[in-house]
């Protein structure tokens, strides 16, 4: 077991950890948290010299370069464990919030002893003889309130950080599962989905008419090209244009995914196949039918278009094999001259 902190230390790493991530504009997700645990702990000074010099001029480390980073140095640390540390930050937080709303309790109660003790002395003036003691006491107690109300206040203002940090783990663990660049769901919840769909739809029917889970893939046609004559920056802003054309298209129907760089999904947990491949029809057509503006340029670019393949889960089937016949119909369609639909049919496969 690689991470053995106390809780202590564990939140120390996390208060250090989160206000870098976020400066840097990294995906919050646990293979970027322990990435980021393991360069504040200090104890990987590799690791934190290539991290600094990713960073240094400015620009953020981005998802491929965190991967590279987790893979090259942490590569024994599996995503589980990763999912496990991130779960572990919760519980961390848990227990601080806990402690603090305690302290805070008992803060609370002794001040409002001492301030009813001071009462009750003022009231009932004591012999003569203890004037001077009582005098000092008294001092003594503001004092010791005024330190108490300090302490409330900071009390307070932790809780405030705790809120802050128990919402970041939040934001970590949905982002986990969304796409960063545009915001469809990633391949890892696409993964997820496409398994529960297989386990679910297992028994269906087989035959074009029944219905059983289905498949479209779509892949933008020669975006290489789109990279090469505009910038990445632009081949991102057309990545986003063509995730919310799908999301359009899938509205209800399906999961629309980003399963690769410019490659997309849309997962139909029941449909008959027919109604699939008219699904897959119209995203085709509406990616070619929209124009994706540069800039505050007014001229639209060339069109984007995308091959699609479509099948339909066969009864027993697996997941990977499911999702390898969509791709052999996708890459049917690229071979086809591209911007158009193949469907796969399992028995044809
Ligand atoms: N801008 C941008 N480009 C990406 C991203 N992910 C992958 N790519 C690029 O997508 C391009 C895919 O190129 P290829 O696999 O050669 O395919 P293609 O040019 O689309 O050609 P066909 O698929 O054969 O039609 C590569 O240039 C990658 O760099 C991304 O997140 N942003």
């Amino acid at each position: 077991m690689r991470y053995l902190d106390s809780r202590a230390r564990s939140a120390d790493h996390l208060r250090a950890a989160l206000p870098l991530m976020t400066r840097q504009r990294s995906a919050l997700h646990p293979v970027s948290y322990a990435v980021w645990y393991e360069h504040v702990s200090g104890r990987n000074p590799t690791l934190s010299r290539e991290l600094q010099a990713l960073t240094e001029a400015g620009e953020g480390l981005d998802e491929a370069q965190t991967w590279s980073l987790y893979r090259r140095h942490l590569g024994e640390l599996d995503t589980g464990g990763a999912q496990k540390l991130s779960e572990g930050f919760s519980r961390v937080l848990d227990t601080m919030a806990a402690s603090a709303a305690q302290a805070g309790d008992q803060t609370a109660r002794f001040d409002s002893s001492l301030s009813s003790w001071v009462e009750q002395l003022l009231a009932d003036p004591p012999a003569q003889t203890q004037v001077e003691v009582l005098r000092e006491l008294l001092a003594g107690t503001r004092e010791i309130r005024a330190a108490m109300r300090d302490l409330q206040r900071r009390l307070d203002s932790s809780q405030g950080e705790i809120g802050l940090l128990r919402e970041e783990v939040q934001r970590a663990r949905s982002e986990a599962l969304i796409d960063a660049l545009t915001g469809l769901a990633n391949r890892r919840a696409f993964e997820q989905r496409l398994n529960e769909c297989v386990v679910g739809g297992a028994g269906a029917a087989a035959g074009a008419a029944a219905e059983a889970p289905c498949l479209v893939l779509g892949d933008i046609d020669f975006f290489k090209k789109v990279n090469d004559s505009f910038g990445h920056s632009f081949g991102d802003h057309v990545l986003r244009a063509v995730a919310q054309t799908l999301k359009g298209v899938a509205a209800d129907a399906a999961l629309p995914a980003r399963v690769g760089g410019e490659e997309f999904a849309l997962l139909m947990p029941r449909a008959a196949l027919p109604d699939a491949q008219k699904l897959a029809e119209a995203m085709r057509q509406s990616v070619a039918a929209s124009r994706i503006r540069r800039g505050d340029r007014l001229q639209s670019i060339e069109r984007v278009t995308i091959s699609v393949g479509v099948t339909q889960l066969a009864v027993g089937e697996s997941a990977n094999d499911f999702f390898e016949r969509a791709d052999r119909a996708l890459y049917a369609s690229k071979r086809s001259g591209r911007n158009c639909v193949t469907v796969l049919a399992a028995r044809a496969a």
